[in-house]
């Protein structure tokens, strides 16, 4: 018996594009299904200034192939020598839609992060005054901090004293792995939402860790307790509109992931919506995918919603995915939620 259910276009609000062969590769799986992405901009040297961003944006329409519509919503990287003129420049001209925090160490690519945050406040002013929002990689880097804390220590000794310290500050959590998390969006107004990954919504750390470890699991923040598991999916299925989809789709090379220090990053754009409209399914919550996917996201940033729509179709076999796919001289895996998924984009 097949099914199907009839959406406005998603969005994926927090994506990882990459640059070279890697851009030219993975971009097609996004575009095939996404209207939009919010880019995340650490790349090596990271995206820093509007001409960055602009010239980056320039890469990713170039790496776009006939056809295919896409748009880029192209994010900064917020480092300690940002200058708030340009950045108030680039969101003025409708270049940027937001500015991404790294704290200095915490992830992929952040070295040039922030590491004292006082020394960004005046950026952070400036940016509650115009209204462009702040997304936040929500984890400290104290050595002596548990990784599986990071999360939640850095809600209380980082996170918000500067949401008290910049009142009006818009600010999107990004990635959120915790009921620490969830409880902190539920805690607050409007002006704070939070984006949430596929992974997190239906693997814990056991996933990852019994029997041996799977490197293709390994990514940051870091894959927590079923319970948190269980409170993100409560969030995203809720119909709040304060959590939206962001795949957090960041593709390695095969080789970089099954490595001694593997990678932290799972590729998901290819099959991140057919796994979604399972894990609703199974939840009793298929009404609530598209607001998840398609509606929050867009409100949040004050974006119309797609006009165009998508079809997911379930059948009564499993859907076959590409293991991996080929990005130059390098594969890419392509995330195994280790079930078989019924859904697909038709
Ligand atoms: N999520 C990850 O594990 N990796 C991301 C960086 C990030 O989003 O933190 C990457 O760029 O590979
Ligand atoms: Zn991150
Ligand atoms: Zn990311």
């Amino acid at each position: 018996m097949s099914q199907s259910l009839t959406i406005s276009r998603p969005d994926d609000w927090h994506l990882h594009l990459r640059d070279g062969a890697m851009l030219k590769a993975v971009l097609p799986e996004t575009a095939r299904h996404f209207g939009r992405a919010i880019i995340m901009p650490n790349l090596v040297p990271p995206v820093v200034t509007g001409s960055d961003a602009a010239a980056y944006r320039d890469r990713i329409m170039a790496a776009l192939p006939d056809g295919m519509g896409f748009e880029p919503l192209m994010t900064l990287y917020l480092t300690e020598d940002t200058d708030a003129d340009d950045l108030a420049a680039a969101h003025a001209s409708g270049l940027i839609k937001a500015v991404k925090l790294y704290p200095a160490g915490a992830t992929t690519n952040s070295a040039s992060g922030v590491a004292n945050f006082d020394k960004v406040r005046g950026v952070l002013e400036k940016m509650a005054e115009i209204g462009l929002p702040l997304c936040v990689h929500g984890e400290v880097t104290d050595s002596d901090i548990d990784i599986f804390d990071r999360e939640a220590v850095f809600i209380d000794r980082v996170l918000d004293p500067i949401r008290k310290a910049t009142p009006g500050l818009r600010v999107v959590m990004e990635h959120i792995t915790t009921k620490n998390g969830v409880d902190y969006v539920l805690a607050n107004a409007f002006d704070l939402g939070a984006t949430i990954t596929v992974q997190h919504l239906i693997l814990d750390r056991n996933d990852m860790l019994v029997g041996g470890m799977r490197p293709h699991y390994y990514c940051l923040p870091i894959l927590k307790r079923a319970e948190h598991r269980e409170a993100l999916l409560s969030a995203a299925t809720s119909g709040d509109a304060r959590f939206f989809l962001g795949t957090d789709s960041a593709p390695h090379p095969t080789h970089a992931k099954e490595a001694e220090c593997c990678s932290a990053g799972c590729f998901t754009a290819p099959n991140a919506l057919s796994i979604l409209a399972q894990t609703f399914e199974k939840a009793g919550a298929l009404d609530k995918l598209e607001g998840f996917t398609s509606h929050h996201g867009p409100a949040f940033y004050g974006l119309p919603v797609n006009s165009d729509t998508l079809t997911l179709t379930k059948s009564d076999s499993a859907t076959q995915f590409p293991a991996r796919i080929d990005a130059g001289d390098d594969t890419v895996t392509v995330f195994d939620p280790g079930f078989p998924v019924y859904w697909d984009v038709t």
